[in-house]
């Protein structure tokens, strides 16, 4: 298919658009003098069919953006969009929907039922939503990852890469619009590590995916397209084509903001 849109020269042709959106967004956990202030008048923009990378050091407010951007965090002020929906304002009803039609996660611990196979595990958010998975795709999903042979086995007969790659097929299976993964390799020795991390770049160039990556590892955040720098609530810079080492040179000025 040729279109305008698809010819653009720097192949970002599913990076036209906007998956997620957030507005002057403030999350503040309590109230009063011991408020804290975890996310701070944040603008943020996720562009569509990108891989995009939060970085900051530990109570940054990284798993708070992540939560808020995708439903399933309320936000004490500003507004949030997934594509063209408002999040912000949504009964608790037709968030868990927009939640389970629209966002695929992934989290550190892999969260697969230990009593399903790896293909139940894989379609068991659509089998509980009542949609039927579009075998095509779900097939398309499986060879992506390399899981042909292991859908039968429990996630016990697996090993850690393998069952975050069965996660990362569920977080795919519908489709969905964003894809968030939470320290997707924070439990898995680098080298299962680096191969989520292809699956999940691959998820992005060839299955025209969108993700969010939270990550406190520079080689991880390498694989994206964009990274952002969260520091005390706010987005304090950015990077596009990352390198591990920029990554890691911009991550030590922050310690020497604490320390220094
Ligand atoms: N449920 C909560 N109640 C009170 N404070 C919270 C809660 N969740 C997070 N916070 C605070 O909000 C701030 C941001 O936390 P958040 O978990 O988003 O940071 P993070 O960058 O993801 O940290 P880490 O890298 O350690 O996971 C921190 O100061 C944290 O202590």
């Amino acid at each position: 298919m040729s279109t305008p849109e698809t010819a653009k020269p720097d192949g970002a042709a599913e990076g036209a658009g906007v998956a997620a959106r957030a507005e002057s967004l403030t999350k503040a956990y309590g109230t009063g003098p011991t408020a804290v202030v975890a996310l701070d008048a944040v603008d943020v923009t996720i562009a569509r069919g990108r891989y995009t990378a939060v970085m900051g050091p530990s109570g940054s407010g990284k798993s708070t953006l992540m939560h808020c951007l995708a439903g399933l965090d309320t936000v004490t002020s500003g507004r949030v969009w997934l594509g063209e929906t408002e999040v912000t304002g949504l009964d608790d009803r037709r968030l868990t929907q927009l939640r389970r039609d629209r966002v695929g996660f992934m989290f550190q611990s892999f969260n697969l039922l230990p009593t399903l196979s790896a293909a139940e595990n894989i379609t068991l958010p659509m089998d509980i939503a009542g949609r039927k998975p579009d075998k095509a795709w779900v097939d398309t999903v499986i060879g992506t990852l390399r899981l042909g042979d292991r859908l039968r086995h429990r996630p016990a007969q697996l090993s850690g890469g393998q069952q975050q790659r069965v996660a990362c097929a569920r977080a795919l299976a519908s489709r969905p619009e964003l894809i968030f993964a939470d320290e997707p390799t924070g439990n898995l020795d680098s080298r299962s590590g680096a191969e989520v991390l292809t699956f999940l770049r691959a998820a992005v160039d060839d299955l025209r995916q969108t993700v969010v990556m939270v990550t406190h590892d520079p080689v991880a955040a390498s694989y994206a397209d964009l990274v952002l720098f969260l520091g005390d609530g706010r987005i304090v810079d950015e990077m596009a084509n990352p390198t591990a080492e920029a990554v890691l040179e911009r991550m030590k000025r922050f310690d020497v903001i604490r320390h220094g």
